[in-house]
């Protein structure tokens, strides 16, 4: 049998030191729960190019994706989640288009918000991209 791992991206979107989070609606056991935006990379795409696709459905944004950040997560049935690094890159605002609400979190407000279990353990790489201690 062909097992492919399939590729969940995630932008750790920040903008004058604070990170875009976002509250899913869906599914029930995670609705509520907080993740960045993103999602499932499609045959055939990049992971920026994936990247770019889901900020511009999920928040209606476009978006500079940078480096990698924190290790890749294995999450429950063989998908594995990346994180890159990444900068708003127009004017526009970002809005909630298919989540419940969106936030700005700065360093310390990291751990105000309860996150998805995978992100979790990202924490503190997301910590030291927004104290500068890693640039986008
Ligand atoms: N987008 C995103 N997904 C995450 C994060 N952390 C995490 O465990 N996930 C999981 C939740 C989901 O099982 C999966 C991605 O789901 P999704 O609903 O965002 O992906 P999608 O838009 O491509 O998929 P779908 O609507 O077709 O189900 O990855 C995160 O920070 N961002």
């Amino acid at each position: 049998m062909l097992v492919t791992t399939r590729v969940i991206v995630g932008a750790a979107i920040v903008r004058s030191g604070s990170l875009l989070a976002q509250q899913r609606s869906y599914p029930a056991e995670a609705a509520g729960l907080w993740e960045l935006p993103g999602g499932r990379v499609e045959p055939g795409e990049s992971d920026a190019l994936a990247l770019r696709r889901e900020c511009a459905e999920e928040l209606g944004v476009a978006v500079r994706v940078g480096g990698r950040i924190g290790p890749e997560i294995d999450l429950p049935g063989g998908s594995v989640l990346r994180i890159y690094a990444a900068a708003l890159s127009g004017d526009g605002e970002p809005r909630a288009v298919e989540h419940r609400a969106l936030r700005w979190l700065t360093a310390a407000e990291l751990d105000t918000v309860e996150w998805l279990p995978a992100d979790r353990v990202l924490l503190p790489d997301l910590g030291e991209l927004l104290t500068g201690a890693r640039q986008p």
